[in-house]
């Protein structure tokens, strides 16, 4: 069916002008990551005056062409809506993405919920055909568990998208508000079962969504689950220009295959099964995994590490069946990870209950969805409120670095993997693989462990905030059809915290507030640092490790000092980082295969422990590197894989200096030293070793030296640094100090493979050492022996 994209002015003017701003809003693919200021109840208003400058996109089909309004493309007998947005009424916002806000509407001339989600053209990450790629597709879903659009047009700069009203949000939020360590099983089954059905849905119509995870998961009341967002899906069967979209980085960080981040050789629907499997681990623990990181750093462990799973001793809880289904889609050859229908015949499956069994009562007594929302929005602000603490300045500095190198596309991924490597890893919140440590168990093994427990037992990692307490809705709420709604007293304050749980099982089942204020601080005390996640707004360890009682009096503050410094906050809140927002990153042709090799069994891993125990080479939280990794990315430079252990030595080795330095055919003196060689022959190795070592050490240290004393402009040459000021005229200040920062960065950087070298050469002294004690010894033995 082929649709056609008209461009309206509400009296036929105006056409031309709307046509210009989107145009322009090609140009401006660059800008990512841009979320969308919060409408003032000003600017909603003044969106709805009847003066307001009105444009239409009309979609149309041949067989189903109504001007002015879009009636159901392919389902038939569905509800009408009309394109005029005098007849919609916004309501509290419900939720926003990296390139949206949703709002609850009320359509007026039938009184049915809606909700509109308005795209800022002028923001928006994407261009006219991704927007009319999105609206498109998603006015012609006829799929009981994929969201579809009732009609889309243009009001002002924005792209209204009018869709069903899904009234319990997206699981994310729900975790996020009641769940932190994730759904039980059953309901995973259930959610990921519909989930699944809308990609089997997609993929057989040809579309690739490319953005699963659970903020796109919706719910409504009933138990309803729907997939949405089709922002950054593609059309498979296109040629052109879609298929070259193909060839590029869309996507959020946490959920993307590994063949995205290759863009070379393009990727296809398998992606969104990876997505998938990534979704499924997300629904298990609260969170993706690697998602306490940066971007950059969760493309490099994407790349480089195995794949995650449900290894661990937190995921005993979890079936063998649902083990494996979450292997299967998480392999890292995509040719290996099997269809969405074949998946749904997988026996995991079997056993899932019906949605309304298993997934209704999660939500039974929560607050209402924008309470909810609310709630979140104004722990993200005080968040920001405290976001003075240095990680949260090396998150922002990681993620405006990370943007400058995409939106000036000279991104280098390669620079890339250095930078991340550089990014410090969270050891305090290590997790323990099953066969490593016999450990207490301190999963909770009750499959019921959901909402109830979490939310009333002090052991829970959760810390309800009875201080926050959401804003009232809009005061035209009362002219809603839910304004008979009970006024649910506010339960949505929640704040997840991660800590050190086998301590905190050992915590008395009920306590006072005081006993839990000190319960966290003691909390906050062992464990040192607070989990960040950077997958979404959440809260973070600033907020966490302010009382209770400073969290709700930054909120009052906020709250009574002015509403609209309030609105500022939010909006500022969404242009901070946020580590979730789709990436958009240039095309790089790359030879490299970086997709780990997979075993003969069709991808189908019994689990992750048979490929560690045979190739594991390092455990660093819950990340391994198997020696396949190893072989994958042996071009990724020096000091990108940490270094702990002397047995580590060797894998440094092999992936680093080995690398630089010598012949990588030559067997290095490391793989040597296990051998029975006689010493004559290991010795030359050695000492090559050695003063190879000593000579990067000074190389280093000549680099060093030459960036800190003149070498500037030449540094600015090599693309690594922004150009120097041109102009005094135009805040020249800033740009120094930028410039400044950024050396600084660059010589912190060199300072941290120094340290990494001088620790690898003492390491190796120290072998040397040894090894010479044993030649001097062997050859004792033998002078004696003759
Ligand atoms: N139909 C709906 N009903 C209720 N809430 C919704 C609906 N659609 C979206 N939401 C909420 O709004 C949030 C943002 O919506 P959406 O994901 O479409 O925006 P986006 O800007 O495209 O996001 P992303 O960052 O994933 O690209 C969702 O996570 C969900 O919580």
């Amino acid at each position: 069916m082929f649709l056609q994209f008209d461009v309206k002015g509400r009296n036929g003017r105006g056409a031309r002008s709307v046509l210009i701003k989107i145009k322009s809003n090609i140009a401006n693919l660059a800008v990512a990551f841009v979320r969308l200021p919060t409408p003032t109840e000003e600017s909603i208003k003044r969106r709805f005056s009847p003066h307001s400058p009105c444009h239409q996109l009309v979609f149309r089909s041949p067989s189903n062409c109504f001007p002015g309004a879009f009636i159901g493309g392919m389902g038939g007998g569905q509800k009408s809506y009309t394109t005029n947005p005098d007849d919609y009424k916004l309501l509290e916002e419900v939720g926003y993405g990296a390139s949206a806000t949703v709002y609850r509407a009320i359509y007026i001339p039938s009184n049915d919920v809606v909700a509109v989600k308005c795209l800022d053209l002028d923001r928006i990450n994407s261009n006219l055909d991704d927007i009319r790629r999105e609206a498109q597709t998603m006015s012609l879903i006829d799929h009981p568990n994929v969201i579809r659009a009732f009609c889309s047009f243009v009001v002002n700069q924005n792209l209204w998208v009018v869709m069903p009203f899904m009234a319990e949000g997206s699981c994310l939020h729900l975790m996020k508000t009641a769940y932190p360590d994730g759904f039980e099983e059953s309901a995973i089954s259930s959610i990921l079962k519909e989930t699944l059905k809308a990609l089997e849905y997609l993929h057989r119509h040809g579309h690739i969504h490319r953005d699963v995870k659970a903020g796109n998961i919706l719910l409504d009341t009933s138990g309803v689950i729907k997939l949405g967002d089709f922002g950054v899906s593609a059309c498979m069967f296109d040629r052109g220009d879609r298929q070259r979209s193909r060839n590029t980085f869309v996507g959020t960080p946490c959920w993307m295959a590994p063949e995205v981040l290759q863009p070379g050789s393009g990727y296809d629907f398998k992606a969104d099964i990876w997505s998938f499997g990534i979704t499924a681990l997300e629904l298990a623990h609260g969170h993706a995994p690697f998602s306490k990181y940066p971007p950059m750093k969760v493309l490099l462990m994407t790349i480089q590490n195995a794949p995650p799973g449900l290894d661990y001793d937190r995921d005993k809880r979890f079936s063998k069946s649902f083990k494996e289904l979450v292997a299967m889609c998480l392999v890292k050859d995509q040719t290996k990870r099997p269809t969405a229908e074949k998946l749904l015949k997988h026996p995991f499956f079997k056993q899932a209950k019906a949605p309304e069994l298993s997934v209704k009562k999660l939500f039974g007594d929560l607050p209402p969805l924008w309470h909810r929302v609310k709630a979140l929005q104004l722990k993200d602000a005080a968040q920001l409120a405290l976001k003075k603490m240095p990680s949260a300045e090396q998150e922002a500095i990681s993620q405006s670095e990370y943007q400058r190198g995409v939106s000036a596309w000279n991104f280098d991924l390669e620079d890339l993997k250095f930078k991340a490597s550089l990014v410090q890893d969270d050891d305090e919140i290590q997790d323990i693989r099953v066969d490593d440590v016999n450990s207490t168990s301190f999963v909770n093994n009750d499959a019921s462990n959901s909402k109830a427990s979490v939310s009333k037992s002090s052991t829970s990692e959760m810390v309800c905030s009875d201080e926050v307490v959401p804003s009232e809705p809009p005061s035209n709420k009362g002219d809603t059809p839910e304004s008979n709604q009970p006024e649910i007293e506010n339960k949505g304050s929640i704040i997840v915290q991660e800590k050190n749980r086998i301590k905190k099982t050992e915590q008395p089942q009920s306590q006072s507030t005081s006993d839990k204020e000190a319960v966290q601080a003691k909390n906050r005390i062992v464990t040192g640092r607070n989990r960040q996640t950077q997958s979404g707004p959440l809260v973070t360890a600033a907020v966490l490790s302010h009382s209770k009682s400073d969290m709700s009096r930054t909120l009052e503050r906020y709250e009574n000092e002015s509403p609209q410094a309030l609105d500022k906050m939010h909006h500022q809140v969404r242009r901070a980082p946020s580590f979730s927002g789709p990436l958009n990153l240039p095309n790089r042709a790359s030879g490299n295969s970086l997709s780990a090799p997979i075993k003969p069994s069709g991808g189908y891993r019994d689990s992750l422990d048979d490929k560690s125990k045979a190739n594991l080479v390092q455990i660093k939280g819950r990340f391994s590197v198997t020696s396949e990794d190893l072989d994958l990315v042996k071009d990724i430079p020096l000091c990108t894989v940490p270094r702990r252990s002397p047995q580590e030595t060797l894998l440094r080795k092999s992936a680093s200096v080995g690398e630089w330095i010598f012949d990588s055919k030559q067997p290095t003196p490391t793989t040597s030293v296990h051998t029975n060689l006689p010493a004559s022959v290991l010795m030359p190795h050695l000492q090559n070793l050695f003063q190879q070592t000593s000579l990067q050490q000074d190389l280093i240290l000549n680099l060093l030296n030459s960036l800190q004393t003149a070498d500037v402009a030449e540094a600015s040459q090599n693309g690594k640094l922004p150009p120097l000021p041109r102009s005094s005229e135009n805040n020249g200040a800033v740009e120094v100090s930028d410039r400044e920062r950024l050396l600084l960065t660059k010589v912190s950087e060199l300072q941290s493979r120094l340290t990494i070298l001088t620790e690898e050469l003492t390491a190796e002294k120290s072998k040397y050492i040894q090894l010479q004690q044993r030649v001097d010894a062997i050859a004792k033995g033998e002078a004696d022996a003759s």
